[in-house]
């Protein structure tokens, strides 16, 4: 068992053996990091074995999950990445921080999914059927402010509800009769097998998604070490680059607003094609209070950024045009 790697202090992945996934136990954590290790073997030829990485949030309750429990979750996979522990981790790109560590790459974003939002509604309702005082659950500042801004002006008399929890817990609200809706994320349900509980799909028009829904992002060390440059090569095959291109303007819009993944922030780069070919990303935003009553969303459309520096400026200028509407007023509060 003690073979040359130890004395360096860092286990690299052995050569040709499996490589080590860490991942978090939840159904939608062991879902996408599954859905990834087949690539990844498709790709490399290599197995790839799925460790388990619990935190004093998996061990306790959900509730932590929510209360700023991603940002537990990931600190732990990306510690055991340091640690030599595993050779690489999933992450959502929503719950990712906007800040990359130093020792660490994304090596791919892989096509992303639906970025939408959707709802499971009680006897297949639609959102625009919902009746008056339906209660529609969630415990997303940026999904309540547009919901409730959406509301607002159309003259929908809905009541969004705070909650918490999985998504099991989520939709067990509504098979139980508690809430009328609660709105979830087309990616994460269809990921798990539960895509066909959605009742109905929110439009982007409506609702913004969070900066890199949908999307997931794949993470290694940053390549110190010859095996560990071999694996980020590697998985550059599974990277989109139209999809990390999008996402890193998101992301960027979301960092130069100094919004955290639980600000009620949406933002979605799409790109405008004609027929095969792309012709432009268009990028929008929107900042809320929670209750709907004021928001800023703005948009901008142009040539597709050809580097990372170009899709980082996007976001940042649109964000410096959000800001300068008031953005930043609107993202103190939070959800109860
Ligand atoms: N905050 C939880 C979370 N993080 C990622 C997803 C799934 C969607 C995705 O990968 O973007 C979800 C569930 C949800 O918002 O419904």
């Amino acid at each position: 068992m003690n073979d040359t790697r130890e004395p360096r202090g860092r286990a690299a992945p052995a050569e040709a053996g499996a490589l080590r996934l860490g991942t978090r136990r939840s159904r939608l954590a062991m879902a996408q990091s599954g859905q990834v290790a087949e690539a990844v073997t498709r790709v490399t030829g290599r197995p790839v074995e799925l460790v388990e990485i619990t935190t004093y949030g998996d061990t306790s309750r959900e509730q932590l999950a929510q209360i700023g429990g991603t940002g537990v979750f990931v600190t732990a996979l990306r510690d055991a990445l340091l640690k030599g522990e595993v050779d690489f981790a999933v992450h959502s790109l929503k719950d990712l921080p906007t800040a990359q560590p130093d020792d660490l790459v994304v090596a791919a974003v892989p096509v992303r999914e639906d970025p939408r939002d959707v709802i499971v509604a009680r006897d297949a309702l639609k959102f625009t059927d919902l009746p008056s005082g339906a209660r529609i659950g969630t415990g997303s500042p940026r999904r309540m402010a547009q919901l409730n801004s959406y509301a607002r002006s159309h003259g929908l008399d809905i009541a969004t509800v705070p909650i918490r929890g999985n998504v099991d817990t989520r939709i067990g609200y509504v098979r139980g009769g508690e809430l009328d809706a609660v709105v979830l994320a087309a990616a994460g349900l269809n990921r798990i097998g539960r895509g066909d509980e959605v009742t109905d799909f929110l439009s982007v028009d409506t609702v913004l998604p969070a900066p890199g829904q949908g999307a997931l992002a794949i993470e290694c060390r940053a390549g110190h070490t010859a095996q560990d440059a071999a694996l980020v090569a590697a998985l550059a095959e599974l990277d989109d680059p139209l999809t990390r291109v999008a996402v890193t303007a998101e992301r960027s819009l979301l960092a130069a607003l100094e919004a955290g993944c639980s600000a009620p922030v949406g933002a979605l780069a799409d790109l405008l094609a004609d027929g095969q070919i792309v012709k432009e990303m268009r990028l929008r935003g929107v900042v809320g209070t929670t209750d709907g009553t004021r928001m800023v969303q703005l948009s901008t459309t142009g040539p597709v950024p050809e580097t990372h520096d170009g899709a980082m400026a996007l976001g940042r200028e649109l964000a410096a045009e959000m800001l300068a509407q008031g953005a930043a007023g609107l993202m103190g509060e939070r959800a109860h």
